[in-house]
């Protein structure tokens, strides 16, 4: 190899590090006709697919000029959107208030805090509906904003603005499914616009946990908060996961494919391989593109790779 350096390697910010994530092919997932890639979103900056829609609520926010003077953002997550909106404020030159409970991972405070944000710990007994009643006494007294990523329009449009086109071409329109796992739904909304308007025969599945099934990430919605981003019929079928299979898959995937990933992608691959087993038995071929959310190491602390 040789230390040239193209002009394209130069980066005039982290900003530009989000987005054109490697697909990568799942060999173990894949058959003679169906291939698996896994779409690695633990590549962006931040370390997951939250990367892109902090990335557009935050720059949205912005250019509406939508943030009044003396306000702070201010956003209840103990998750991937956290970290993400954490490196992406300080980036914008924003102040940010994250807040959790106080039993949240020391890793998760820890590297919100090292990006430069205010992290507030609420009582652990009272669970995240403390974190949630503590935002929305700071949003109404005045002293912060806050984002809302499960109505936000900007987080699907993310999706649907370059995780999509990014799937299209990368496979060259080949891909004929898309699986994701569904938290704020904002990844599967976005994606399904984008791929459905290239092609109405792409099918779109969601994935969720089963019913008593916990999966970091994401969730099992009653009816009455589902997300106001989601419209179903923008997802062709559902399938269920457990957490038992998601954690299962997470272990094989790190083993067998070196796709060191969380469990809600593991969760997603699952899907996927059950998804090409179908294709497969039914003589089917298909290209299918999982998307895997962020990487192992958030998720050290817990068992899940004890
Ligand atoms: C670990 C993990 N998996 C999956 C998701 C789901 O992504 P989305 O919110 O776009 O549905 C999230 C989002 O919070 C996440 O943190």
């Amino acid at each position: 190899m040789t230390a040239s350096t193209p002009a394209s390697a130069l980066h005039a910010s982290a900003l530009d590090l989000i987005g054109n994530t490697p697909l990568v092919r799942l060999h173990s997932l894949s058959t003679d006709l169906v291939d698996v890639y896994g779409k690695l979103e633990g590549q962006n900056p931040g370390g997951s697919v939250k990367d892109r829609a902090a990335r557009a609520m935050i720059e949205g926010v912005l250019q509406r000029g939508e943030l009044a003077p003396g306000t702070r953002l201010i956003e209840a997550t103990s998750g991937n959107t956290g970290i993400a909106l954490a490196m992406l404020a300080r980036l914008h030159g924003l102040d940010i208030e994250l807040v959790m409970p106080e039993n949240s991972t020391a890793e998760r405070v820890q590297t919100m805090r090292a990006y430069g944000a205010t992290v507030t710990l609420t009582p652990a007994a009272g669970g995240m509906e403390a974190a949630i009643d503590h935002m929305r006494a700071e949003v109404d007294a005045g002293r912060a904003q806050m984002l809302n990523q499960f109505g936000n329009p900007d987080n699907p449009r993310a999706h649907f603005e370059t995780t999509g086109p990014e799937i299209w071409r990368d496979t060259a329109g080949q891909v004929t499914h898309f699986v994701s796992s569904m938290g704020t739904t904002g990844t599967i909304m976005g994606v399904s616009r984008y791929l459905k308007e290239q092609s109405a025969a792409v099918q779109i599945v969601g994935v969720q946990p089963t019913e008593g099934s916990s999966i970091p990430g994401i969730r099992r919605w009653p009816e009455a908060y589902l997300p106001a981003n989601y419209e179903p019929e923008r997802v062709d079928r559902v399938i269920d996961v457990s957490e038992a299979d998601a954690r299962t898959m997470t272990r094989a995937l790190a083993r067998d494919e070196a796709v060191f990933a969380g469990m809600s992608s593991g969760g997603a691959a699952h899907a996927a391989a059950q998804l090409a087993r179908e294709l497969t038995a039914a003589g089917e071929r298909g290209l299918i593109v999982t998307i895997v959310c962020d990487r192992g190491d958030r998720y050290l602390s817990s068992d899940l790779f004890a």
